[in-house]
């Protein structure tokens, strides 16, 4: 191989050490672990999980020393499911989420029913139940108290109810370049909405009805997003985790 300079050799070697990583990265058995945001109040947030989105408590884990306490909530074990990282600041009540981050998307079989418990219980209803705008799935959004959003999708029988996380993206080529390369994701569906003037793109590391996936939806002509402070980040085992988007 003729290379005449250090630097080039380097170079070579280093694209050789690039396409191999770019090639492990995509056959690295990946999956997303959980996701972490951080709230005001720890014990009402598992309520309304727990009573509401038929959360389990998993586990929690205080570290008096750093100041503060994580509690683990899913619809299943932590090995084998996408699960919620809440994480509580001693003395932190209150947190901007911005508008980078859109929703966790949660696949119920009854959406009415679902809305009709949380309205019950005292939750608050921003999108009452119906099909998407635009297509024919039925949805509904919900707010927990921190004021994060949720997606209620309404679908058979799965085995990763909590199906979504969705960010806000100022280049989608640009975000899903990104998560393949980094993090060997597929991009796994991209659907334009130009009536809407917005397009989604599903990354993940299988299909959307079996895999929590991370839904990018770039808003025509907008670039930037407030990132706020409460949404932290997706980790994806083996660890890796990635904050917000890139954009
Ligand atoms: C695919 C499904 O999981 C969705 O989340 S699509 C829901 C749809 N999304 C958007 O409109 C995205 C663009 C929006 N401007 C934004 O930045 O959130 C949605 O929210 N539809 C509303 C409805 O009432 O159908
Ligand atoms: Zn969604």
């Amino acid at each position: 191989m003729g290379f005449n300079a250090t630097g080039n050799i380097a170079h070579a070697s280093t694209s050789a050490a690039q396409e191999n990583v770019l090639e492990w990265v995509k056959k690295d058995k990946r999956r997303m672990l959980h996701v972490v945001y951080r709230v005001g109040d720890l014990d009402r947030t598992i309520k309304f999980y727990t009573e509401c989105l038929g959360m389990k408590l998993l586990r929690r884990r205080d570290i008096p020393e750093e100041r503060y306490t994580n509690a683990f909530l899913g619809y299943g074990p932590e090995d084998s499911h996408f699960v919620i990282e809440l994480t509580y600041n001693y003395g932190v009540d209150k947190y901007d989420i911005g508008a980078g981050f859109g929703h966790f998307g949660i696949a119920v079989e009854d959406v009415t029913k679902t809305v009709d418990l949380i309205k019950a219980k005292g939750g608050k209803v921003t999108r009452e139940p119906g099909p998407v705008k635009g297509g024919s799935t039925v949805i509904a959004f919900i707010e927990d108290p921190d004021g994060y959003k949720f997606e209620l999708l309404e679908r058979g029988p799965t085995p990763e109810p909590l199906c979504q996380v969705m960010l806000r993206v100022g280049d989608l080529d640009r975000s899903i370049n990104f998560y393949e390369k980094a993090f060997g994701m597929e991009l796994l569906r991209k659907r334009d909405n130009p009536e809407y003037k917005y397009t989604i793109a599903m990354m993940g590391y299988g299909p959307e009805d079996k895999n929590a996936v991370l839904e990018l939806t770039y808003n025509y002509g907008v670039s930037e997003y407030d990132k706020g402070n409460g949404y932290a980040q997706v980790e994806t085992f083996p660890f890796f985790s990635f904050p917000r988007n890139p954009s």
